[in-house]
């Protein structure tokens, strides 16, 4: 199967080179050979060098510069009124589009004037550059063109221009999907001496040929081609990825726009930050063959990075579009040995491979990645036959509890009469099981089986018929209000959930655990939930829509159970900015069985479900700047001793590898939250609970650091007795931040500087990074820590989403 589509670029050249005849023009010629040389899409300009030349003429010479001043006022009036027209009308001629048939268009990806400047700093070239790109894709709407690539985004300065002419071009252009181009870093801007390109400041006249697509470069900011404000590989890194995020934002999260991503470039190592891009809707990679080294032999391969960033893009199911690939740029192999190495990365791809291997999660839940499902309610719902039948494919589960069962009744040697108590039998997989475990450890036990769904319980009862008869001794009811006959020694049960508890395992075995005797053992003995920050635009867009359909926040504060795979853990290990994080995953709370601590009525049950309630406030540590939309959450439960069920994603492998039975958890939020560079995150979340209900809230803060630097205006006392303070800066010494957020910032208040002054935005230089692993301060600054964002309470008193006990 063909998770990458592989698309081949063809030139305005290679349209003008290849001999058209009546029958097939030449588009439709270079669409059969490509083709048949293994790509599955022709990626083309939509425009020719006519059109550019004419624009040009029209929208640049018309401005008056110096080159032009001098002509008669005659001529530069019929300029003008060439330029009106344009605007009020405008229109290709035919020379100026490289495709006029329907045929020609089926199945192309176009490339839309990559020279038109939407984030100019000039006005005029910026209006006109939006009419152009209008027209543009009203042409390609008009042939049915599915796959526009946008211009690329050139300055940050502009880049609001830019996003917001592409949001126009959203709304004036309803079925073609749109795709910003943009190179994930720019090294020439890491290379001192190395002046910016003419493309980027200069105006369209001196722009390059579009014999190929150019790779564009970023203008990160006037500043940067000084040595001492240079930006560091992070900060590039991070600037694209903002351009991006600033793009989308504007663009509402617009499901139709996506990004083209170009490797024109070598990547740089730091994989860390590369990860953000697979939250992102990658749709297209560029993929020059300049940008393959020669391996030993001469033949094309990929650096390391490269390779690595491309196996992990194949989530994304993108098109890779070649480029240059005969233009014999590698001594060995020609033009087919970079399609049979694209087509090797995507075969050696984990992700491809895990799909592909029958018994792992991946292979299973085809079709279920980043999909939302609501959480099942197995206390208020009865489940259906096939939903049984579902977890019951799952090896791994019932494998772990055999075992628990084997060891725990090992340890029983010396019991007699043994009693074994399975509550909430479903259809009795773990009936049989226990009686697997019983048969190995050659022990005999009387087997209770407690099931509340009427349903399960016919099979049950024809389970027993057929194959346990009186091993087994059937209850139905609701394990929180029937009695058993007699108290067990061990209690199985399996009313697990995502998050470990929110399918109410804790409030279900407070009522089971009147069936164990007072020495007995609980199968499982704990769970616990566990949560991270994520980062991910489709599961943001797909809760949304929930929430938009029906006119509330129901939609975005509804933990949803999802198969995760376009996504990006924010968090980094490391102890952040406070010094006070914990892991990249972390844990929230645990429920311990038998437990010990709540007070009982006299038939055993607790008084009042408060004993449930449960908070965390967690802290996180935020080394790469991203956009968080919500909170991931897993569970690991101990069933017995060292044997147990995770879906961790760093240890699910060593406790319970390729277990099919839970997705995560997926915690919305209303609002996406952006997070800096070595920010830090707190989060609290609250499991609350009335008499008929329990249901989750949750809340973040966003946190920086930033250094006592003195607001411009503030003197610095001639003798400080904190000796904390560094001198006062000028207001040049104030660098660019690193995050348009900075400048937001308030004066902090209540740390401990605030006393002796105000802090203001930090010098990015100076903030020294520790690794990824969070900031330690510059010898002499002293670090702040201030908020600079925070989301909504969601699902405050379980309004959007909750779990009947009832
Ligand atoms: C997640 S299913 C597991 C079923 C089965 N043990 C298995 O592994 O396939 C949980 C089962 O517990 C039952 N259940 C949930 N709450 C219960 C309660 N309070 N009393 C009795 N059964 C309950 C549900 O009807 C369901 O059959």
């Amino acid at each position: 199967m063909a998770y990458a589509l592989l698309g081949s670029f063809a030139s305005v050249d290679d349209i003008a080179k290849t001999p058209s005849d009546d029958k097939e023009t030449a588009v439709v010629k270079l669409a059969n050979r490509i083709q048949d040389e293994g790509y599955d899409v022709l990626c083309l300009p939509l425009t020719t060098d006519q059109w550019k030349k004419r624009w040009t003429e029209t929208c640049i010479s018309s401005l008056g510069d110096e080159e032009h001043r001098d002509r008669d006022r005659e001529q530069r009036l019929a300029d003008e009124k060439r330029a009106e027209d344009w605007r009020s009308q405008p229109a290709f001629q035919l020379d100026e589009v490289t495709m006029t048939r329907l045929d020609e268009a089926q199945g192309v990806v176009v490339v839309a004037s990559e020279w038109l400047e939407l984030d100019a700093a000039d006005d005029w070239v910026r209006h006109d550059a939006a009419i152009a790109l209008q027209q543009e894709l009203a042409y390609a709407a008009y042939l049915g063109i599915q796959s526009v690539i946008l211009p690329a985004p050139r300055s940050r300065e502009h880049v609001a221009s830019y996003a917001r002419i592409v949001n126009t071009c959203l709304k004036s252009v309803p079925y073609v999907n749109l795709a910003v181009r943009l190179p994930i870093y720019d090294p020439a801007k890491l290379d001192e001496g190395i002046p910016a390109s003419p493309f980027v400041l200069g105006r369209s006249p001196r722009m390059p040929s579009m014999s190929m697509p150019g790779t564009p470069t970023l203008l990160v900011s006037d500043d940067s081609r000084h040595a001492h404000n240079r930006p560091g590989p992070e900060r590039e890194l991070n600037t694209t990825w903002e351009m991006w995020d600033l793009i989308r934002t504007i663009c509402d999260y617009n499901t139709r726009l996506s990004l083209a991503l170009d490797l024109a470039l070598a990547l740089p190592s730091t994989l860390g930050v590369l990860n953000r891009w697979s939250a992102e809707p990658v749709r297209h990679i560029f993929l020059p063959a300049s940008t393959f080294i020669a391996n030993a032999k001469g033949y094309p391969v990929l650096s390391k990075t490269t390779q690595s960033f491309l196996r992990a893009s194949m989530t994304h199911q993108p098109t890779i579009i070649l480029s240059g690939t005969t233009d014999r740029v590698h001594e060995r192999g020609g033009g087919a040995a970079y399609v049979q190495y694209v087509r090797h990365l995507e075969r050696t791809s984990p992700v491809v491979r895990a799909t592909e291997t029958e018994g792992t999660v991946e292979h299973f839940a085809q079709g279920y990645q980043d999909y939302l499902q609501a959480p099942l309610q197995p206390l208020m719902d009865n489940l259906q036959s096939a939903t049984y039948e579902t977890f019951e494919r799952d090896p791994v589960k019932y494998h772990q509890y055999e075992e628990a069962i084997f060891c725990a009744v090992s340890d029983l040697q010396d019991v007699e009469n043994l009693i074994i108590c399975v509550a909430g039998a479903g259809r009795g997989p773990l009936v049989a099981r226990a009686l697997n475990a019983l048969q190995r450890a050659k022990k005999d036990a009387k087997i209770y089986a407690v099931e509340k769904n009427p349903n399960a319980y016919v099979t049950l009862q024809r389970r027993k018929a057929a194959d346990w008869g009186d091993k087994v001794t059937l209850v139905y009811g609701d394990m929180r209000a029937l009695e058993v006959p007699e108290q067990a020694d061990i209690l199985v049960s399996e009313l697990l959930g995502s998050f470990g508890d929110n399918e109410l395992s804790p409030e279900c075995l407070d009522g089971a655990v009147r069936f164990l005797k007072p020495t007995g053992i609980s199968i499982p003995c704990s769970y616990t939930a566990h949560l991270a920050p994520l980062s991910s635009a489709k599961l943001y867009n797909e809760a949304r829509s929930g929430a938009t359909a029906s006119g509330s926040p129901a939609g975005l504060e509804t933990p949803y159970v999802v198969m995760l795979q376009a996504v990006n853990i924010l968090s980094g290990d490391g102890p952040g900015v406070s010094g006070a994080c914990g892991p990249r995953i972390q844990e929230c709370w645990s429920f311990e069985h038998p437990r010990k601590d709540a007070l009982l009525d006299e038939r055993g049950l607790p008084f009042s479900n408060s004993h449930n309630v449960r908070s965390a406030r967690l802290k996180f540590h935020i080394p790469h700047a991203g956009v968080m939309h919500g909170l991931a959450g897993y569970f690991e439960a101990v069933l017995y001793g060292t044997i147990g069920l995770s879906i961790h994603p760093e240890r699910k492998d060593h406790v319970s590898k390729d277990m099919l039975s839970w997705f995560p958890l997926f915690f919305p939020f209303r609002e996406p939250l952006y997070l800096p560079s070595n920010s830090e995150l707190h989060v609290t979340i609250w499991r609350l609970t009335n008499t008929r209900q329990v249901w989750y809230e949750w809340h973040a803060e966003a946190f920086l650091a930033v250094q006592a630097i003195a607001a411009p205006g503030w003197e610095k006392p001639r003798s400080s007795s904190l000796g904390l303070l560094s001198a006062t800066p000028s207001l040049q010494d104030l660098s660019m931040p690193s995050s348009p957020l900075i400048d937001a910032v308030d004066m902090p208040f209540g740390s401990p500087s605030d006393t002796a002054m105000p802090a203001t935005p930090v010098r990015e230089p100076s903030m020294a990074r520790d690794s990824g692993h969070g900031v330690h301060r510059a010898r002499g600054e002293p670090l702040t820590v201030i908020k600079i964002g925070q989301t909504n309470l969601h699902n405050p008193g379980g309004r959007s989403s909750w779990i009947g006990l009832e």
